[in-house]
């Protein structure tokens, strides 16, 4: 047991290393987030991700597509950028010229996921990792956290979580289940939930329950992925851009409430970071 207590997730944990632009700031300066699109039947996640990262004040944000999908994510894109990847070697040149690449959103459950997931962690200076690209790894989960180089991010929900790490139960303690997750994987760590948990190789632990049950709807985990990654494109430690993205992401589904889903997320946050614009000292 780790006996310790998580902190409370406020804005007064995180807000000073929010990565406001300076006035001479042009986009490269601001970040570049990659977030690696799906099969073109299963697009529609990583596109909610991309839309995040990019409302959250990442310079750039481009899709990285496989050819068959080039089409369907062109189309739906105008400031996300769209590039065609065809192996792992050229996802990984690309991912090379990111601050952040996501991966994991409608990946798809195949052998590509994992090859992609390594290229990922191999070629960008830092990574997010979500959903199908936290669930190929089940079987091998030692191959992950052995490619981890740098900063990296897991957003599991419970589901996820219990793929990984099936040795660490979250039906029981899910605070030590999180923090030694954390330590195994070398990762940062949200264990989602209605709360839900950020832990850190370094020990910190953060609790976040700024939060709405609206927020339970396909796509919102998404969301708070691409918040994080942009905040991390932009520099942001992970886990304060863990932090950052859960309060955020929380505050979104009370402002939002009944009606809400995940497409209603991106477009609302610019009201919300005018007024934390506001608040910065
Ligand atoms: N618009 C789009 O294109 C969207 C596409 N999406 C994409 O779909 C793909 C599949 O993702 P997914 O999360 O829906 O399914 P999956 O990984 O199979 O896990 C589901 C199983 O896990 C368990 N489970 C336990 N706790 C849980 C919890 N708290 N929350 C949820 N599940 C929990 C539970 O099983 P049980 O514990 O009941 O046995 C449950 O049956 C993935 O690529 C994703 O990105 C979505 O993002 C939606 C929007
Ligand atoms: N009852 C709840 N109260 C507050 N937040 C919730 C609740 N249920 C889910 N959430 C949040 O909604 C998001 C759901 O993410 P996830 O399960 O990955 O869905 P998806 O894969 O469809 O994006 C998480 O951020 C989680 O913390």
């Amino acid at each position: 047991m780790t006996n310790q207590a998580a902190v409370p997730n406020s804005p007064s944990l995180w807000m000073n290393s929010w990565p406001w632009p300076d006035r001479d700031s042009h986009k490269h300066v601001r970040g570049h987030l990659g977030c690696v699109s799906g099969p073109a039947s299963s697009t529609g996640a990583v596109r909610l991700s991309a839309r995040a990262g990019l409302r959250v004040g990442a310079g750039l944000v481009t899709l990285f597509s496989p050819p068959g999908a080039v089409l369907v994510n062109a189309s739906h894109e105008t400031a996300v950028m769209v590039k065609s990847f065809s192996d792992v070697e050229s996802l990984k040149a690309l991912a090379c010229r990111t601050q952040c690449t996501l991966i994991g959103p409608g990946a798809g459950l195949t052998r590509d996921t994992i090859d992609n997931t390594l290229a990922v962690l191999e070629g960008a200076a830092s990574a997010v990792l979500d959903a199908d690209a936290l669930t190929m790894f089940k079987e091998q989960p030692q191959r992950l956290f052995s490619a981890i180089k740098g900063p990296a991010l897991f957003t599991p929900h419970e589901g996820e979580f219990r793929r990984i790490f099936p040795d660490l139960p979250v039906s029981g303690d899910r605070v030590d289940a999180v923090s030694k997750a954390s330590k195994q994987s070398g990762a940062v760590i949200i264990l989602k939930g209605a709360s839900s948990l950020v832990a850190s190789p370094d020990g910190r632990l953060v609790e976040n329950t700024h939060a709405s049950p609206f927020l339970a709807t396909a796509g919102s985990g998404d969301v708070l992925a691409g918040i994080a990654g942009g905040l991390m494109a932009q520099g942001m430690d992970a886990f304060d851009a863990a932090c950052a993205a859960c309060w955020v992401h929380g505050e979104l589904g009370l402002r939002l409430g009944p009606g809400l889903i995940a497409e209603d997320l991106p477009e609302a946050l610019p009201a919300l970071l005018h007024e934390l614009y506001a608040a910065r000292t």
